[in-house]
């Protein structure tokens, strides 16, 4: 196991299996979110905490945050109904095995939570981040994540066309949710053709053109930006995308990391989910934890457009993959070489 500490407790309010992983304090007080999710078993809730928290790791390093990768994960089993007071109880549970760790680990939102369940988190303990503002918080981080996708779009099209402006470019943007709505409003206003798609119809937008959900990935496109869920880009997919750079918010991108070097052998320049993801976990965590002004915080979410030339224009120059290049930066960043 490559983890520092990982935590598996029965909640005593809510009987439900809990994980907190921490992977990495190399470089600070871990950080990540609390996951709520139903899984076939919770040992399936554990391999995802182990999986997600040496992510976190890699997101924080390669931003430049002096936190470590953590995360949470209530595991609902099949069958067990969600109702407010269990949701209740599992977050007070939660909390109360953050703060067994001391404030060495940070919980926030993710994946089946928000702002306003931090709110009773916090109950039980201080070591958590992305409240409501009305709370003395952030709120929603889909803000800061979109901003910084945007920068990671501009830098993308620096190296691939030549030039940060998208006026007069195509871009497709898969998932129609809180980040892929502000990106593509970000796009668009940038000038671009916007393209979006999403398996909720309900997410039809009349601002923009629609694609079906099964053909998004494989439209024609200067950019495509993918915003759903993660385990999109497969060796299956690689021959049949269309578009010569792909950069965008959603987690694990990848089916493997093998697929980077498929996707780099197609010419085609994919931009690490990690670095172009790491907007919300930034401003958040600089914002809540490290107390930095809103213009400070923000500056530092810019600051990933650098980031993602600088791994594309390495990457270039030394002819290995934007992939090995940043996870060469994590390296270097935890271990000092
Ligand atoms: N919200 C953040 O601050 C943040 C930060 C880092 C990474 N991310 C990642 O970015 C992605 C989007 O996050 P979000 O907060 O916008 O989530 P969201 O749940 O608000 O939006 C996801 C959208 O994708 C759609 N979708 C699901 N499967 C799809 C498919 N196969 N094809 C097309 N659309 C599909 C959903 O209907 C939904 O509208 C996720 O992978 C998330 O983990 C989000």
């Amino acid at each position: 196991m490559e983890h520092e500490e990982v935590k598996v407790r029965r909640g005593p309010r809510s009987r439900l299996p809990i994980v907190v992983a921490i992977h990495s304090r190399a470089l600070g007080p871990a950080a990540g979110g609390i996951r709520l999710r139903r899984y076939p078993d919770w040992r399936d809730g554990l391999a995802d905490a182990l999986r997600l928290s040496e992510a976190m790791t890699a997101k924080n390093a390669a931003a430049g945050l002096d936190f470590g990768g953590g995360k949470s994960v209530i595991t609902l089993g099949p069958g067990v109904e969600l109702t407010p007071s269990l949701r209740e109880a599992a977050l007070l549970d939660v909390g109360e095995l953050i703060e067994s760790f001391g404030g060495t680990y940070f919980g926030g939102p993710d994946v089946g939570t928000g702002p306003d369940d931090m709110v009773v988190v916090r109950r039980s303990t201080s070591r958590v981040f992305c409240l409501p503002v009305e709370h003395g918080g952030t709120g929603s981080s889909s803000i800061p994540t979109a901003l910084g996708v945007f920068a990671a779009v501009r830098a993308g099209a620096r190296h691939v066309f030549g030039s940060p402006e998208l006026s007069g470019r195509t871009v497709v943007i898969s998932g129609l949710g809180s980040v892929g709505a502000l990106v593509a409003r970000h796009v668009a206003a940038a000038g671009a053709r916007v393209v979006v798609s999403d398996v909720d119809p309900v997410k039809r937008d009349s601002a923009y053109e629609w694609v079906d959900p099964e053909k998004a990935l494989r439209t024609p496109a200067d950019i495509l930006v993918p915003a759903a869920v993660g385990g999109v880009l497969s060796p299956e997919l690689v021959p049949e995308l269309a578009a010569p750079l792909i950069v965008g918010p959603a987690n694990n991108q990848l089916t493997a990391d093998p697929v980077a070097d498929e996707l780099a052998a197609r010419g085609i320049v994919w931009v690490p989910d990690f670095i172009a993801s790491a907007g919300g976990a930034v401003y958040t965590l600089l914002r809540e934890v490290e107390r930095l002004d809103e213009a400070a915080a923000n500056a530092r979410v810019e600051s990933i457009g650098a980031t993602v030339s600088a791994v594309l224009d390495t990457a270039r120059d030394k002819g290995t993959t934007p992939l090995r290049e940043a996870r060469q930066r994590v390296e270097t960043r935890l271990t000092g070489r």
